[in-house]
């Protein structure tokens, strides 16, 4: 259907009816609106008419005015008086085509009014047009329907803001991502939701776009952090689209991303995580040293790292069994991660049974002390392991790297100088700490101290 131009064909399946008392009338109109591909219906009477109305409901009734009983007049009466006909378009043709008897027809709600005797050339003009019109007002109507059932029932929440940032409309999706209900958002501003920073730069999109339509372009997506009604925080991904009708309006689009984002979260931290001793992995000591190293690099601070070792763990767990040796590798790493206090610490498990402990801004003197506090606190935890020759319990052995960072020095290097250590204390005997230099008068003293604990 070209719904645009002159050229309009009436659909197919329009239906009309025509009410008139003469018999010659209705047989000619007939024979003209079938010609016409229409199919028509044809009644005698009013009466007769009103049924025909309520039982087909044709797109179009052609109706006489002067008929016995229920004249035209009062058959148009009744026909906008009743719910299923109401909406009929009725079209008058009548000999009476005084001024007042017109007037009075198009009060009573008719679409046209033809004079008879008819030119059916102009009749066929004149019903043509009125079913254009009924059509376009159907597809009207069914398109808004549509449109209002998928604003309704869609997923995403809709808005429509005004260039000042007022709220027009918003879906119930978007009422109830929110928090509010039906209507309630109407009326207030963006600002109301969105943190001032992110609404000052709407609202300057807004106007902008208000003052040069031509220029209008979507804002695109970007992911917001919107005030719920509650006071908390939701994260959302806020589509904008300018659209430009009577005045600027803004089409708002909001998909809900809190669980992506929650699940995402939890994905990047299982990432950092190391599954069986719940303490940073590997891949996350690595990039939180790069990033230390580099700041002490420009800051000039000392860096030492800790590697740890569990003594004798094969045999451990040829004696225990592969599960103790689980529950044995989770106590000591709890063990050294109690040692990580500051934010810029961070305690990995490294490998199988290998451990690192970064510490910042720490000399090596420090370093060592903490390296000791973790071996007595291992030792200490008394995980019995019946076959050892170092100690009837797990004990570590640690060794313990410093460095001031220079750009002629990399990581590697401070890495193989701790595990050089490490190896040392091994060779040594065991449960013991050993650094790269030798530790100050007060660390031994610190030491010897402890032995003799
Ligand atoms: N139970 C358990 N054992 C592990 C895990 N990862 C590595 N291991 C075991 O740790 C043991 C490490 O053994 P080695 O590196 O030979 O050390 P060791 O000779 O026992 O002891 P040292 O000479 O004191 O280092 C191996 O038997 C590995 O199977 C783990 O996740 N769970």
């Amino acid at each position: 259907m070209n719904q645009g131009g002159t050229s309009f064909t009436p659909r197919r399946d329009a239906v009309i009816l025509i009410v008139d008392d003469a018999p010659d009338n209705l047989s000619v109109l007939r024979k003209l609106m079938v010609e016409q591909g229409y199919q028509t219906y044809v009644a005698n009477s009013g009466e007769r008419g009103l049924e025909i109305a309520r039982r087909v409901h044709p797109h179009l009734i052609l109706l006489d005015v002067i008929m016995p009983g229920m004249d035209g007049f009062e058959t148009c009466r009744q026909l906008k008086s009743h719910p299923a006909t109401e909406d009929i378009p009725v079209l008058f043709m009548s000999a009476r085509n005084e001024q007042e008897d017109v007037v009075t027809g198009f009060e009573l709600g008719a679409v046209d009014y033809i004079g008879k005797p008819l030119r059916m050339a102009e009749v066929c003009a004149r019903v043509r047009t009125q079913l254009q019109i009924r059509f376009a007002t159907e597809t009207q109507q069914e398109q808004s329907e549509r449109l209002r059932t998928i604003v309704n029932n869609m997923a995403e929440g809709l808005l429509i803001i005004e260039a000042d940032g007022r709220i027009q409309f918003t879906n119930p999706a978007c009422d109830q991502y929110l928090g509010y209900m039906s209507h309630e958002l109407a009326g207030k501003s963006i600002s109301d939701l969105l943190n001032p920073l992110v609404a000052g730069e709407y609202l300057d999109y807004f106007a902008r776009y208000a003052a040069n339509p031509e220029a209008a372009h979507s804002h695109g997506t970007r992911e917001v952090i919107i005030r719920h009604r509650t006071g908390k925080s939701v994260c959302m991904d806020l589509t904008l689209t300018p659209m430009f009708l009577r005045q600027p309006l803004f089409i708002g689009l909001l998909h809900d991303i809190t669980h992506h984002k929650l699940s995402e979260d939890a994905l990047q931290r299982a990432a950092m995580i190391d599954p069986l001793t719940k303490i940073a992995n590997r891949r996350h000591f690595d990039s939180f040293l790069e990033k230390e190293w580099q700041r002490a690099m420009r800051t000039g601070a000392p860096l030492s790292l800790v590697v740890l070792d569990v003594d004798h763990f094969k045999l451990f767990n040829d004696t225990l069994g592969h599960a103790q040796g689980d529950v044995c590798l989770q106590q000591v790493a709890q063990a050294i991660s109690a040692h990580a206090l500051r934010v810029t610490d961070l305690a990995a498990r490294y490998g199988g049974e290998e451990f690192v402990l970064l510490f910042a801004e720490t000399d090596a003197d420090s370093a060592y002390q903490m390296a000791e506090s973790i071996r007595t606190h291992v030792e200490s935890l008394h995980i019995p392991h019946p076959r050892s020759a170092t100690s009837p319990h797990i004990t570590v052995s640690i060794g313990v790297a410093t460095l001031c960072p220079t750009p002629t020095d990399n990581i590697e290097s401070l890495f193989v100088a701790a595990d050089r250590a490490m190896y040392a204390a091994k060779e040594d005997g065991r449960n013991q700490v050993r650094a790269t230099r030798p530790p100050t008068t007060a660390i031994e003293a610190a030491r010897a101290a402890l032995a003799k604990r």
